[in-house]
């Protein structure tokens, strides 16, 4: 039913004539246009209007020749619809007033019918895979558990989370119940993100490569694996691992699709760390779109050389920068859909 099919090809490991692109965050600051309706409503207003997340959503695909649409929403609805209230403050980013902080803070989430709460979200989907009308795939999202209780737990965004960290390493436990926790709705909530119409789910590790390899075993992957094991029964699934390098092995013998990775590892050594079995989606330095166009053209080119047309799926290795130019973008985009060898 799908016209583009590239992206759910290089999910499925099917042969494609080049490699599907999208950019994570290109629902987003750097388009004027978005830039322009911010003025209008608030962030999570945006996210809670069916309409305006449909809007924003098709935005860059007006724009580009992209081959992916990702809903525009964000990963904090999830807590939010847990009763863990945040709100988005003007050059502060995501805040909580009262983070996470006891066993009983934890005990009293209201988890049950949380995935209810979020029908504006499903709605959101309904109305942009109308509007889609086939033409691309359409792509939903959720933080991981890990990532979500460091906002919980640190209040606001952070370089380190040193706060959420130590709540971990000293209460393991409640750290445990409140990411499983997590981890349950966030499962209900991606499967009816499935059920609304979405083609695939990514999963958000921004911040699982601030742990170490042995504590990201226990206090992120544990919680990604399931979301993973109960998802993939249902659609196609991306774990996208920030600075996870060093848990790729274990990740690509899971039952993702493919696997996000960041541009502190070399296409090489990605594909050595997965044995080359599982689709690599990444991994351009967002900071390079800063660089010139015609730069941009030939190390994206280089890039899917490096990484091989097959089983891959080009991206940024985060999400694009608000200060990336229009012709630069465009430039990320025409070196992957001109690419012929
Ligand atoms: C950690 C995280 C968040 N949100 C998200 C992550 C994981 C990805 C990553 O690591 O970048 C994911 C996210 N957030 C947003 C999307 C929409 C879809 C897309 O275009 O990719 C997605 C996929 C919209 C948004 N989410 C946010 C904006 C900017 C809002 C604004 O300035 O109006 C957008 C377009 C706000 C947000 N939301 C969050 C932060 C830290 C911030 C503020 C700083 C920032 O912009 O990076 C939490």
């Amino acid at each position: 039913m799908l016209k583009n099919t590239l992206l759910l090809d290089a999910l499925q490991g099917k042969e494609v004539k080049r490699p599907p692109v999208w950019m994570m965050r290109q629902a987003g600051r750097f388009l004027p246009e978005f830039r322009d309706l911010k003025d209008k409503y608030d962030f999570f207003t945006r996210c809670r209007t069916p309409e305006l997340a449909a809007e924003i959503t098709l935005m860059p695909i007006k724009r580009f020749p992209l081959d992916v649409a990702i809903l525009f929403s964000d990963i904090l609805v999830v807590p939010q619809a847990m009763n863990i209230p945040f709100e988005m403050k003007k050059s502060v980013g995501p805040f909580l007033e009262n983070p996470i902080s006891s066993l009983e803070d934890i005990q009293k989430l209201d988890t049950t019918g949380a995935e209810d709460r979020l029908e504006y979200v499903y709605k959101a989907i309904k109305i942009t895979k109308e509007q889609l009308n086939d033409e691309l795939p359409l792509l939903g999202f959720a933080g991981s558990p890990w990532t979500i209780l460091c906002y919980s737990i640190e209040g606001k965004g952070s370089k380190t989370f040193d706060k959420a960290k130590a709540f971990c390493f000293k209460n393991p436990n409640w750290a445990h119940l409140l990411l499983q926790k997590i981890t349950d709705v966030t499962i209900k909530y991606l499967e009816k993100k499935v059920e609304s119409g979405v083609n695939a789910v990514q999963i958000f590790d921004s911040w699982g490569g601030l742990l170490s390899p042995k504590d990201y075993e226990e206090f992120s992957w544990k919680y990604i694996n399931q979301i993973v094991e109960a998802l993939s029964l249902k659609t196609d699934v991306i774990v996208f691992g920030k600075g996870c390098w060093f848990a790729l092995k274990t990740m690509s013998q899971s039952k993702a699709s493919a696997l996000g990775i960041d541009w502190t590892i070399s296409p090489q050594k990605a594909r050595e760390f997965t044995g080359g079995k599982i689709t690599l989606q990444g991994n351009f330095d967002p900071a390079k779109l800063l660089s010139d166009p015609d730069k941009i053209y030939a190390e994206v080119q280089q890039m899917i050389r490096e990484f091989g047309v097959q089983n891959y799926i080009v991206n940024l290795g985060h999400g694009i920068l608000p200060n990336v130019s229009i012709k630069n973008a465009e430039s990320f985009i025409k070196a992957v859909v001109e690419f012929n060898g």
